[in-house]
């Protein structure tokens, strides 16, 4: 992948400027209330992961930031300003809502020149972007042709044509093959490391497994929990052991005796807590009873995930007269 983003480099800019904030959105539709007091900021140099079920608010939230869609209260800023305050956009956020939505019998090069053109960018630049998101060999080929894959390509492209320091993905990851979904990875990280802010929004937290920074987790439009990556990681995998043994049984059995609390987590995989790993290795040798792995446990986000939303009933149960002001 290539890195070469022009103004590579951490991205310099007046202080603030590649932030996004989200102060107390509150939009609905009919009956149905999309955005219920959303809220959140995103840094620059970090990959923030919008995670939420389907129906959370996220692609709204979206709308939102890009000046599409008005609210009924609140508001979001782009570099402390409004979307629609900002001259040539484009330089200031490049964003992705819908890869799908292209121009079907034009190319893929024209429909990024014809955007270029539109914003006042020049040509040369269309190239570079083509180039940094790997679509040069199908650049001039139409656009209605390409997979959902290259699509998001594109609408990655399109997204840099401004070198923006903000960028806003809505779920980038969808229709990528496994070496899509490896490339975008390296190619998000890649843009926050430049000091870019990155918002991505994804329904599977899987996706941004070893993509993202930090996390504002949301559902029924406000946010659950923000929180970085790491620090949500270490709280899950807290005080955990893997164990991997033909025994199971046996040792559910040793171990519980010494007071640890087992659960099985596959045919030969047991998760352990109470223990720490040298205790357990002390107790299978003690029992002779083989293992072929014991670790401290490394939570997966979709784990963590789970952990989160089991809590969420009590946590909104704790905001609801907040929410009702
Ligand atoms: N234009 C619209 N008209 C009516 N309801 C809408 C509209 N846009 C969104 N909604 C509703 O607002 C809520 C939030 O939708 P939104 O698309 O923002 O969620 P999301 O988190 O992006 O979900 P998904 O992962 O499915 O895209 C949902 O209940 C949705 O049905």
């Amino acid at each position: 992948m290539s890195g070469e983003i022009s103004g590579g480099g951490l991205h310099s800019g007046p202080k603030g400027e590649a932030t996004i904030e989200v102060i107390g959105l509150r939009k609905s539709f009919g009956s149905t209330q999309a955005l219920d007091g959303m809220s959140f900021t995103v840094r620059p140099g970090q990959v923030t992961g919008f995670v939420g079920p389907n129906g959370a608010g996220k692609s709204t939230t979206m709308r939102v930031i890009l000046g599409l869609d008005a609210v009924e209260k609140g508001e979001a800023l782009i570099g402390g300003r409004p979307y629609r305050s900002l001259r040539c956009p484009l330089s200031h956020i490049g964003s992705l809502l819908d890869a799908a939505a292209l121009q079907p019998t034009r190319t893929g090069r024209n429909h990024l020149l014809w955007l270029a053109h539109s914003q006042g960018l020049p040509a040369r630049r269309v190239d570079e972007v083509i180039e940094q998101v790997g679509l040069a060999k199908a650049a001039r080929r139409k656009a209605g042709g390409y997979s959902l894959g290259m699509r998001q390509r594109l609408g990655i492209a399109t997204a840099l044509l401004g070198d923006p320091p903000v960028i806003t993905l809505d779920e980038p990851f969808n229709g990528m093959d496994p070496e899509g979904i490896v490339w975008m990875r390296g190619f998000l990280a890649s843009l926050a490391q430049q000091g870019r802010a990155v918002l991505v929004s994804s329904h599977l937290m899987s996706e941004l497994q070893d993509t993202a920074d930090h996390l504002v987790v949301v559902g029924r439009g406000r946010v659950i929990a923000d929180t970085s990556v790491r620090e949500l990681l270490a709280g899950v995998s807290r005080g955990r052991v893997t164990l991997r043994t033909s025994v199971r049984t046996q040792a559910t059995e040793a171990l519980a005796e010494a007071g640890a609390a087992v659960t099985a987590t596959g045919p030969e995989t047991l998760s352990i807590s109470g223990l720490v790993t040298e205790r357990v290795v002390e107790i299978l040798g003690r029992n002779a009873l083989p293992f072929s792995e014991v670790s401290a446990h490394r939570a997966s986000l979709e784990e963590a995930y789970l952990e989160l939303t089991r809590d969420v009933v009590e946590y909104r149960g704790a905001v609801a007269g907040e929410a009702a002001r």
